[in-house]
C-alpha cells in the first residue's frame, strides 16, 4: 500500500520507491492468489477500515483487563452481525470467504487488536464439526454454529496435559439406560485450561475425553458439550467455567478453564463421522484412530499462513522504517546515512523478506497436500496420512519458528522504538511467538516428524504401508559428494545437500540407537539419548523441503514480468544461501570451507542488490496502515510526527501533575528535605 498523498510522504521512501526494478502489483496478486482476490480483499479493507463501528475511542493498550475484553467482544460481534445481515457485505465475499478473512488473522486483526474471542468458534469448533461430525450431526449443529446462534470452543488441552492426548484425564463414561454421555473432570490436573473464548464467550465447547463404553477406555473422543444457558449465559450445572489470567499475548481471546462435574450429555453429542457407540453402548472403531486428531492438522496448515502473514507485517515496518531512520555517517563528513544501507541491517531484514516466500510457497503446497488427501478416496487419505501429518508438524514449527524469530528480528532492528507499543511490533512479537507452543509444541512436532523418518530410513513401515512423496529420497543412492561444486552450488545442489545431511543424521542416530539397545538400554530411553540428532535430522529435512518448495515454486511461476521475475529468483537464492551456513551441509560433506566462502560473497553481493528493492517488495505486499497500526511502518514514513502524536495520548499525559505524586512522591521529596 502507498500513501495517498505522495506529497506528504517522506522523502527518503520515496526515493526508494523511485528505483524499484519489478512490478509491485505481480507481487500483491501472487500473494493473494489471484488479481480477483487483491480487489475482493480491497473492498473488504474498505468497508471494514472505513467503518466507525469498528473504531477504538481508547487504544487497547491503556483499558483495564475486562474493558479490553468488552471492547474486542464488541467488535468481533458486529463484524459477524455485518456478515451474516449486511447484504453489502455479502456481496462483496460470500459469507464463507469474508468470514475466513476476518477471523483468521488477516482484516480482523486489524479490528480486535487485541485478540479475538470468536476466533476459536470459526477457527477450531466449526472445523471440528466438519471434520469430525456425521452427516446428520452437520445437519444440526453447522447451520446453526454459522449463524452465532451457539459459539463453540475446542477444549482439548488441560491443566496436566497438553501435548500428550493419550494421557487426558476428563473421562466419558456412557450410559447404556439413558442413552447418556457423563462427562467428569475427576482430578485438578484434568481441568481444560486454555481454549480460547473458553472464559466468558463460548456457550458450548467440543470437549476431547476419554470414551469408556462397556468397561473399557477408548481413548480420547470429542463430544460436544453445552456449557452456559443460551438466554441468560449463566454457566450450567455441573460447569465450572472461567478465565485463566492475563498472558503474554491476545489477552482479550479470553482463554479459559472447564472443570466437569459429571455433566449428562444424549449419546449423538459424541462426534460420530469417524468412530461410533450405538445405543447399546458398542464401540465401532473409526477406519484410524488418528482421524479424531483431524481438527489438529486442519489448524496446523493454518498456522503456516497465519504465521507468514505476521512476518510480512514485522518487515514491512521494519524496512520502511529502516528507510526513514537515519543514524551514524558511514564515511565520516558525508552525512548521516539510512540504516537500510548497513550491510548488518540488510542482513537483519532481507532474509525475513524472502522467508515470506519460502512460508508462502510450502504453505500453499501443504494446502494442496491436505485438500487432495481429505477430499480423496477414503484408502488414499488413509494411505497419505502419515505424510501429511509429518509435513503438518514440521512445516507448523519451521513456519511458527521461522516467522516468531523473524518478527523478533524485524523488532530489533528499530532499535529502541520497536520496543514502544505504538510501533506493533511487540503485539505481532508476542501474538506470532503463541505458534510455537499452540497445536503442538514445537519440539514435539519435531519429534514426530523425526519418527517417521526413521521410520522410513530403517525399513520400519508397516506391510503395505508406503513411504510418503517427500521422503522417497530415503530410498534413493546417496548424491556423489565428490561432484564438482558447480553441480553442487547450484538451487538444486543445495536442496540435495539437505537431503544428505538428513540420510547422515538418520544414520548417526541410527547407530548410536543401536550400540546404546545392544549395551542393554531400554529402547525409548536409547531413543531419547538420540533425540537431539533426530531432531537435527528432522529440521535439516524441513528445510530442505522449504527450500526445493521455493525453488519450485520461482521456476513454475508463468506470466510475470522478467524484472518481478528476476526479484524473486534473487530472493529464492538469498533463502538458499543464507540457510546454507547452516553447520550440518558441511559437516555431512556437502559443502566444503571454499565453498561456503564462495556462497558467502554471493550472499553479500545479493544483499547489495535486493536492499535497492527492500521498500518496493514490502509494499507489494499490500498490508493497509489500519492493520499495520504502527508509528514506525505507515506507508507515508512520518515515523516522528506519529511517535510524538501517539505519546500525547497516554492517559498519563491528561495531566501535567499526576494525582500519584500528591499521594506518593510529595510525601518522599517532603520527607527527604
Ligand atoms: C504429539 C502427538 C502427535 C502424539 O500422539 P499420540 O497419539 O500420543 O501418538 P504416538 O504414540 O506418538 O503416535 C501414534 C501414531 O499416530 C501418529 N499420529 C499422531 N498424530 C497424528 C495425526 N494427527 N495424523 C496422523 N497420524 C498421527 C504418530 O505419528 C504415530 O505413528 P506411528 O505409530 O509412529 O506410525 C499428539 O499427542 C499431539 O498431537 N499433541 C499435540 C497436542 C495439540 O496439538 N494440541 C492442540 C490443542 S488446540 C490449540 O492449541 C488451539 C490454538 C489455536 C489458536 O489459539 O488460534
Ligand atoms: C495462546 C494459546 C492458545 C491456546 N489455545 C488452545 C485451545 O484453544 N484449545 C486447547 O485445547 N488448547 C489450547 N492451547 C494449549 C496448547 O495447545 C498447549 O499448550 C500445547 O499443545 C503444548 O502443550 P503443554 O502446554 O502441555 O506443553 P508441555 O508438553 O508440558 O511442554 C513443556 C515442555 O516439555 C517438552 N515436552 C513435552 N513432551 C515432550 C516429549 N514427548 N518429548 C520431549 N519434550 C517434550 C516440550 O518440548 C516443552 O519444552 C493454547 C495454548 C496457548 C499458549
Amino acid at each position: 500500500m502507498k500513501p495517498a498523498a505522495e506529497n506528504v510522504c517522506n522523502p527518503d521512501l520515496l526515493k526508494e520507491r523511485a528505483h524499484c526494478r519489478f512490478i509491485p502489483e505481480e507481487i500483491t496478486h501472487f500473494l493473494d492468489n489471484g488479481s480477483e482476490n487483491t480487489k475482493l480483499r480491497h473492498k473488504l479493507e474498505e468497508y471494514f477500515l472505513n467503518n466507525p463501528l469498528f473504531d477504538d475511542d481508547i487504544p487497547p493498550d491503556y483499558l483495564s483487563h475486562s474493558e479490553r475484553y468488552s471492547n474486542e467482544l464488541r467488535k468481533s460481534c458486529a463484524m459477524v452481525q455485518c456478515f451474516l445481515n449486511d447484504p453489502t457485505v455479502q456481496n462483496i465475499a460470500g459469507q464463507m470467504e469474508g468470514v475466513r478473512m476476518l477471523m483468521g488473522n488477516g482484516l480482523g486483526s486489524a479490528i480486535t487488536k487485541d485478540g479475538n474471542p470468536l476466533a476459536l468458534h470459526y477457527v477450531m469448533f466449526l472445523p471440528a464439526l466438519i471434520s469430525q461430525a456425521s452427516q446428520e450431526q452437520m445437519a444440526y449443529w453447522i447451520g446453526r454454529a454459522w449463524a452465532g446462534q451457539i459459539i463453540g470452543t475446542y477444549a482439548q488441552t488441560e491443566l496436566g496435559h497438553g501435548s500428550f492426548l493419550r494421557g487426558l484425564e476428563t473421562t466419558a463414561t456412557y450410559d447404556p439406560d439413558s442413552e447418556e454421555f457423563v462427562l467428569h473432570s475427576p482430578t485438578i490436573t484434568s481441568i481444560k485450561w486454555w481454549p480460547g473464548g473458553l472464559g466468558k464467550t463460548a456457550n458450548h465447547a467440543v470437549v476431547m475425553a476419554q470414551l469408556y463404553t462397556e468397561g473399557k477406555c477408548w481413548g480420547p473422543h470429542a463430544f460436544i458439550v453445552q456449557l452456559r444457558d443460551l438466554d441468560t449465559h449463566a454457566s450450567l450445572p455441573g460447569i465450572s467455567v472461567g478465565e485463566i489470567g492475563p498472558r503474554l499475548g491476545t489477552n482479550s481471546q479470553d482463554n479459559g478453564f472447564l472443570r466437569l462435574h459429571h455433566v449428562r450429555i444424549p449419546r449423538l453429542h459424541m462426534l460420530m463421522q469417524h468412530a461410533q457407540v450405538t445405543k447399546s453402548g458398542e464401540y465401532v472403531q473409526p477406519a484410524s484412530s488418528k482421524l479424531t486428531y483431524g481438527t489438529m492438522v486442519f489448524v496446523r496448515v493454518a498456522i503456516c499462513f497465519d504465521a507468514g502473514r505476521q512476518l510480512q507485517r514485522a518487515v514491512t515496518i521494519a524496512t520502511r522504517y529502516s528507510a526513514v531512520r537515519r543514524q551514524s555517517e558511514l564515511v565520516p563528513g558525508e552525512g548521516e546515512v539510512q540504516v537500510l544501507d548497513y550491510q548488518t541491517q540488510q542482513h537483519k531484514l532481507l532474509p525475513q523478506l524472502a522467508t515470506v516466500f519460502a512460508v508462502t510457497f510450502s504453505a500453499r503446497r501443504l494446502w494442496e497436500t491436505y485438500n487432495s488427501v481429505t477430499h480423496g478416496p477414503k484408502e488414499a487419505q488413509l494411505a497419505l496420512l502419515p505424510e501429511l501429518h509429518v509435513l503438518s508438524c514440521g512445516l507448523k514449527a519451521a513456519c511458527a519458528s521461522d516467522c516468531s524469530l523473524g518478527c523478533d528480528v524485524c523488532r530489533l532492528a528499530c532499535g529502541g522504538h520497536g520496543y514502544l507499543a505504538s510501533s506493533n511490533l511487540p503485539r505481532i512479537v508476542t501474538a506470532t511467538t503463541a505458534t510455537q507452543t499452540y497445536e503442538g509444541e514445537n519440539t514435539v512436532m519435531w519429534l514426530q516428524v523425526a519418527r517417521y523418518l526413521l521410520k522410513v530410513y530403517s525399513d520400519g513401515l508397516e506391510s503395505g504401508e508406503e513411504a510418503g512423496p517427500s521422503v522417497q529420497f530415503l530410498r534413493e543412492p546417496r548424491p556423489d559428494l565428490t561432484a564438482p561444486s558447480h553441480a553442487r552450488l547450484t538451487n538444486y545442489g543445495l536442496v540435495m545437500g539437505w537431503r544428505v545431511a538428513v540420510v547422515a543424521l538418520l544414520q548417526e542416530a541410527q547407530q548410536e540407537l543401536q550400540r546404546r539397545v545392544a549395551a542393554g538400554q531400554q529402547p525409548d530411553r536409547a531413543r531419547d539419548a538420540c533425540s537431539l540428532t533426530l531432531v537435527d535430522a528432522a529440521q535439516c529435512y524441513i528445510r530442505g523441503h522449504m527450500c526445493c518448495q521455493f525453488v519450485a515454486g520461482v521456476d513454475e511461476l508463468q506470466g510475470l514480468s522478467a524484472g518481478t521475475t528476476l526479484v524473486l529468483q534473487q530472493l529464492c537464492r538469498l533463502y538458499l544461501l543464507y540457510h546454507a551456513s547452516s553447520s550440518h551441509l558441511l559437516r555431512h560433506g556437502w559443502l566444503s570451507g571454499a565453498d561456503v566462502s564462495q556462497l558467502e560473497a554471493e550472499y553479500r553481493a545479493l544483499l547489495t542488490e535486493l536492499r535497492q528493492d527492500a521498500v518496493a517488495l514490502v509494499d507489494s505486499f499490500d498490508i493497509h496502515d489500519r492493520i499495520l497500526n504502527s508509528t514506525l511502518g505507515a506507508a507515508d514514513g512520518r515515523v516522528y510526527d506519529r511517535l510524538y502524536e501517539e505519546a500525547l495520548k497516554s492517559p498519563l499525559n491528561q495531566q501535567d501533575v499526576p494525582d500519584a505524586f500528591n499521594k506518593y512522591l510529595r510525601p518522599l521529596l517532603k520527607s527527604s528535605l
